[in-house]
């Protein structure tokens, strides 16, 4: 199996990547795991107190469970992957059955910070793009899509969101194989990842 970690900051387009590679690809052949399904449960918390938890630190990721899924479809296991929502800040009851496949890409903004994971990738990737624009992105897709309001998304940016990306995802593209700008649509980068996939997949048959 080829493991591809995607990282970048929140609104890199991360998310938009992986579909642009999904689209050249046939999906039959891969998995996509997301880190933001790994956020940690906190059903001890009220509605209240979730949202003033800080989403973008290692710490509030459960690591251990992504890193047992990962392994376990590497070694041809089937895995039950938990479904997080966004508007209630915890996971559902409801889980995604993933058969392994043989490419698995992981994408998060956390998913190269993080040492016993980054070993599991065959490929690193980091998607990089400045602040302003992903500021912007964020604003445009949280209210459209998550159900915040600008007040939160700002409070959020400056009080965790800021401090996090400059402590611990920036610094995570030190770790890359390849770096992806997208201010602009990269195709290139689109298709040399793509390219990969399928010369691993004409390996792997023949
Ligand atoms: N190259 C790009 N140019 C303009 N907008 C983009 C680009 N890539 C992504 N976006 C938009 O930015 C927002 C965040 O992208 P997304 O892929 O969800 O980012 P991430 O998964 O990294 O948080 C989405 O609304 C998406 O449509
Ligand atoms: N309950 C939550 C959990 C996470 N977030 C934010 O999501 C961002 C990561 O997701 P991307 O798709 O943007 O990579 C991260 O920056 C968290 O702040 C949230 O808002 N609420």
């Amino acid at each position: 199996m080829l493991t591809i970690g995607i990282a970048g900051g929140t609104g890199s387009g991360k998310t938009t990547v992986v579909n642009n590679i999904l689209k050249q690809l046939d999906s039959n052949n891969v998995n996509v795991l997301t880190q933001d399904n790994y956020y940690h449960y906190n059903p001890e918390l009220s509605f209240d107190e979730r949202e003033l938890l800080n989403y973008d630190h290692p710490r509030a990721i459960d690591f251990d469970l992504l890193i047992e899924h990962v392994k376990k479809l590497k070694s041809g296991q089937a895995i039950e992957e938990p479904i997080y929502s966004f508007i209630t800040h915890s996971r559902t009851e409801d889980i995604t059955i993933i058969q392994p496949k043989e490419i698995l890409i992981v994408e998060g903004i956390l998913v190269l910070t993080n040492p016993e994971l980054r070993k599991q990738f065959d490929v690193k990737v980091y998607v990089n793009v400045d602040s302003d624009e992903r500021l912007i992105r964020r604003i445009r897709r949280d209210i459209q899509e998550r159900g915040r309001d600008l007040e939160e998304i700002l409070r959020r940016y400056q009080s965790t969101l800021k401090p996090m990306h400059e402590e611990f995802i920036q610094p995570s593209m030190a770790y890359a194989d390849i770096i992806i700008p997208t201010l602009k649509k990269n195709t290139v980068a689109i298709d040399v990842l793509s390219t990969v996939i399928q010369n691993t997949l004409k390996n792997h048959s023949s």
